[in-house]
């Protein structure tokens, strides 16, 4: 049977309208993730990632097309998708164990083998000792493999990534890096990261979807070679095709950013500086 694919963008259009006016985030924009599949978006700043994440997750619905995961089109948040931010989020009156069964607490579905699936996650990403300690008594890093654990703990299909590494010093990072791409590829859970780290997206992804400057369309898309996709994210760095990949991200991302930067200088040039271009 053919794969059509976990996750779907159809023709999907978002126009955000609020009191400043309408403004077009998203236009027109195809994707489909297969199951198990690991993709990165990576853009020039307010390009739409964001907002696509959004759209995948439910937080908001499309103004035009249809977002589907596993053939069923997405109307809302589901337990199906889970969702890690840059920012963990854990609630500092909660000690570990209650912060990383909160999404099952909520969901109304903590019970005692949950309870022991989360001691479990929570020993997986060595995290074992903590659970009656408070966020604050933890470093960074273990607060990020947290909130990893609570958006575990709910068994998600697919698992939604905005800048989950980007507020943690370089070694941590290469080190969540790794656990995060590890616990993914195990579960057969399907990805999508934001990042704006070229290495990063390098390293973890099978796909890379090179995004256009506002509004949100696809500009490019790169397949990952297979021997770095078979690879963790650490060893990925060292492998010879890493290089000539980031490479040309590089110059992808670098045409781009002056795409953008001489609209801007053309739009001052011009003095149309609330024209949109
Ligand atoms: N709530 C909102 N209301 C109006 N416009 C919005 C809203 N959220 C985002 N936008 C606009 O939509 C566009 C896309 O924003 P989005 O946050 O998705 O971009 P991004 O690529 O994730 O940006 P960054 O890389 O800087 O995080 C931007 O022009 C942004 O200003």
């Amino acid at each position: 049977m053919p794969d059509h694919g976990k996750l779907r963008l159809h023709n999907v259009t978002h126009v955000y309208v609020n009191d400043g006016g309408a403004s077009l985030a998203v236009d027109s924009f195809n994707l489909t993730v297969g199951q198990g599949e690991f993709v990165s978006l990576v853009g020039p700043s307010g390009c739409g990632k964001t907002t696509v994440l959004h759209l995948i997750a439910g937080l908001l619905r499309p103004t035009r097309g249809e977002v589907t995961i596993g053939g069923a089109a997405v109307t809302g948040p589901t337990a199906s998708v889970g969702y890690m931010l840059q920012q963990d989020y854990l609630f500092p009156w909660r000690n570990i164990q209650d912060n990383a069964s909160i999404g099952l607490a909520i969901n109304g579905k903590l019970t005692p083998d949950a309870k022991s699936r989360v001691r479990g996650l929570l020993q997986e990403l060595e995290l074992s000792g903590t659970e009656l300690r408070y966020p604050h008594e933890l470093s960074g890093g273990m607060r990020q493999r947290v909130a990893l654990a609570r958006t575990l703990a709910t068994e998600p299909d697919v698992m939604l990534l905005d800048e989950p590494f980007s507020a943690l010093d370089m070694h941590i990072k290469l080190q969540l890096e790794d656990l995060v791409w590890d616990t993914i590829r195990r579960r057969g859970q399907t990805a999508v990261l934001v990042t704006h780290d070229l290495a990063e997206a390098a390293a973890m992804s099978d796909r890379i979807i090179v995004l256009g400057r506002n509004p949100g369309r696809i500009r490019l898309t790169l397949d990952v070679p297979e021997e770095l996709r078979r690879t963790s994210p650490m060893e990925a760095r060292r492998h010879p095709s890493f290089q000539p990949l980031f490479e040309q991200l590089w110059e992808e991302m670098d045409v781009e950013e002056a795409a953008s930067s001489s609209v801007d200088v053309r739009k001052e040039r011009n003095g149309h500086h609330d024209e949109k271009v």
